[in-house]
């Protein structure tokens, strides 16, 4: 047997371990994580439950994400991602549970709670017939900056995104990386404290993949709490100070990729990720 054939086998039976496992994983890793005070986190859900017809899209899900963490949130598709993050953004009321930004319940005090956030969608919404830089000044004043200071944010992050050709043209002319990135500008225009967002790296180039895990991880460095959902399990792991594994609206298993790695004694986070979701192979589909 090849090497790697070998190493496969043990990450599948390994993996089949943890899947097993799972309930108590995540409280084995986060005992081996000083403990961050609840009231203290940057983004932090509690209980949260979202059901449609009967069926539950997420399942009393609970999340603490310090500031200046990236967390990476990991699913099958349906899982529940988009689900958890737009109850958490307000876009959509939970059936039951909690959810605060920057420690501003969003469903009490939505208006705090959006000051503090920067929301990036799975599908970008622009205003098609404004120009990029149109676009971005309406943001600035929603967002209540001054006017030299949207001039200054927007001229900073056009060039910062590479968009800084392209700010006179109209969005509907925009190609999908564009937009995505110019929706990643306009989420950044008010300096939020909090990040959130839902498959960013869709649509983007390798250059442009490259240039934002770089402009997340100096974010994050800032002391910006970033949650990115995303299905590319290597982007993950080589960004993501944690992840969270979220299958049939449960959270499954949380931790660094190192921890998930070494309590799973799998090779790659691919190997964890499969064998924990694989006992619904119908669903395994990232
Ligand atoms: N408005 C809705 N009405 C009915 N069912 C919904 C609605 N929105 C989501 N769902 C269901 O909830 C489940 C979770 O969907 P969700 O979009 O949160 O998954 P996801 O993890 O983001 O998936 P993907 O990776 O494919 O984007 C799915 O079964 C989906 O069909």
């Amino acid at each position: 047997m090849k090497a790697d054939e070998q190493r496969t086998r043990q990450d599948d039976e390994l993996g089949q371990d943890i899947a097993h496992q799972a309930p108590s994983l995540r409280l084995a890793i986060s005992r081996n994580r000083p403990e961050e005070p609840a009231g203290r986190a940057a983004i932090r859900i509690e209980g949260l439950v979202r059901r449609f017809a009967g069926f539950t899209a997420v399942d009393n899900l609970q999340l603490h994400i310090p500031y200046g963490e990236i967390y990476g949130f990991l699913g099958s598709n349906g899982a529940g991602k988009t689900t958890t993050i737009k109850m958490l953004v307000g876009l959509l009321e939970p059936d039951s549970g909690k959810a605060w930004i920057a420690g501003h319940n969003m469903w009490a005090e939505p208006v705090a709670a959006k000051a503090a956030l920067g929301y990036v969608a799975d599908r970008s919404i622009l205003y098609e017939r404004l120009s990029g830089r149109e676009f971005l000044g309406f943001l600035g004043q929603v967002r209540g900056l001054s006017l030299a200071e949207t001039e200054e944010r927007t001229a900073h992050l056009l060039a910062l995104l590479e968009l800084s050709e392209y700010a006179e043209r109209l969005c509907g002319s925009y190609s999908l990386g564009m937009k995505r990135k110019l929706a990643l500008a306009g989420a950044l225009l008010h300096q939020p404290q909090v990040l959130i967002l839902d498959e960013p790296f869709n649509g983007l180039d390798p250059r442009s993949t490259r240039h934002l895990k770089d402009l997340l991880l100096q974010l994050a460095q800032a002391g910006t709490a970033i949650m990115l959902s995303t299905h590319d399990l290597a982007i993950a792991e080589e960004i993501c100070q944690r992840v969270g594994i979220i299958h049939r609206g449960k959270l499954l298993a949380e931790g660094s990729a190192t921890e998930l790695r070494q309590l799973a004694r799998a090779s790659n986070l691919e190997a964890v990720f499969l064998n924990l979701t694989n006992r619904q192979p119908e669903e395994a589909s990232i």
